[in-house]
C-alpha cells in the first residue's frame, strides 16, 4: 500500500500542492486526472523523491524518503513524460536498461535479458524499430519503448506520467489492457492521464487534482465513478459535459 499523508510542495515560493492525502492499496490502478498545471507531475515526482515536499509518503508503512536509492528502484519504475526522455541510445539498449538494477556495476545484460527485450518489443508491436536510435522513432513509439523498459524493470509499483499522450487509439487500449493484467499479478499502477473516459474504463480509483488540491478520490467499489466524475468535471470546468448514454450519438468503444 502507498500512503500519501498531508503532502505539500512549494517551488520557487509558489504553493504547487497543498495538503494531499490518499492511499493506494496494492494491485490497483490509480488514475490521476486534472487540468494542465494542476500538479499531477509534481505529485508523482514527490512520490519518487525527485522533489522536496512536506508530509509523509509511505510504502508498506515505511517512509520512502528513508530508503536507499537501490531499494526504491526495486519498488518503483517510472515512465516520465516524453519531453524528459533521453535520445542518445538505441531502442533495445534503452529497454534493457530497465533490468540494470539486477546487474552489478561491471555486468552487461545477458542474452536472456535481451530475449526478454525482444518479447516485450513483440508484445508492444515495436519490432520494426529494432536497431534504431531513439531520435529516429515516432513520439508514440518512444513512449512505448519507455513503457517496455518499465515493464522489464518488474518493480512493485509503476508510476507513469501521461503514458497515453502520443499513443494511437488502439495502442492506448492495448497498453492499458497490459497494465490491468499487471495489476492482477499484484502490481500497483499510478498513471496521470487527460482522458477521463480511459480513466473511468481502466482505473480502479481516480483522484482529481485542481489547483494543487485533491478535489476528489473516487473508488470503483464505493462510488458511481462515471456520475461523480461527470459532476466534478461540470463543477470544475463549466457545465460542458454529459454522459454518452444521455445523448443520441454513437462513439467508438473498445470491446473487451
Ligand atoms: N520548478 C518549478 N518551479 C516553479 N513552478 C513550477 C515548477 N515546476 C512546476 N511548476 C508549476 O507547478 C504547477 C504544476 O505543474 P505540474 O507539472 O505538476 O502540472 P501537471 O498537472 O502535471 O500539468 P500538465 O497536465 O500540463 O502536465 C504548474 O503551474 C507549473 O508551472
Amino acid at each position: 500500500m502507498i500512503d500519501v499523508k498531508h503532502v505539500s510542495v512549494t517551488l520557487s515560493d509558489k504553493k504547487i500542492l497543498q495538503d494531499i492525502s490518499f492511499q493506494i492499496p496494492q494491485g490497483r490502478i490509480l488514475m490521476v486526472l486534472g487540468e494542465n498545471g494542476s500538479g499531477k507531475t509534481t505529485l508523482i515526482k514527490s512520490m519518487l523523491q525527485q522533489l522536496p515536499y512536506t508530509g509523509d509518503i509511505l510504502y508498506q508503512h515505511q517512509h520512502i524518503s528513508h530508503m536507499q536509492e537501490k531499494e526504491r528502484a526495486k519498488i518503483f519504475s517510472y515512465v516520465p513524460q516524453i519531453k524528459e526522455l533521453a535520445m542518445d541510445m538505441r531502442v533495445e539498449d534503452c529497454i534493457v536498461a530497465g533490468c540494470s538494477r539486477h546487474l552489478s556495476i561491471f555486468e552487461v545484460p545477458s542474452n536472456a535479458q535481451y530475449e526478454q527485450v525482444n518479447a516485450l518489443m513483440e508484445k508492444f508491436h515495436l519490432t520494426h524499430i529494432k536497431g534504431k536510435r531513439l531520435d529516429e522513432i515516432s513520439g508514440g513509439e518512444l513512449q512505448m519503448v519507455y513503457v517496455a523498459r518499465a515493464f522489464l524493470q518488474n518493480a512493485c509499483v509503476m508510476i507513469m506520467d501521461e503514458p497515453c499522450t502520443y499513443l494511437d487509439f488502439k495502442r492506448q487500449h492495448m497498453f492499458l489492457q497490459e497494465t490491468r493484467r499487471l495489476c492482477k499479478e499484484g502490481k500497483t499502477i499510478v498513471l496521470t492521464i487527460h482522458d477521463p473516459n480511459l480513466a473511468l474504463q481502466y482505473g480502479d480509483e481516480i483522484i482529481l487534482l485542481h489547483k494543487g488540491k485533491l478535489k476528489a478520490h473516487l473508488k470503483k467499489e464505493t462510488n458511481d465513478m462515471e456520475k461523480e466524475c461527470l459532476r466534478y468535471y461540470n463543477e470544475l470546468y463549466g457545465n460542458h459535459f454529459t454522459m454518452s448514454n444521455m445523448i443520441e450519438k454513437g462513439f467508438l468503444i473498445w470491446k473487451e
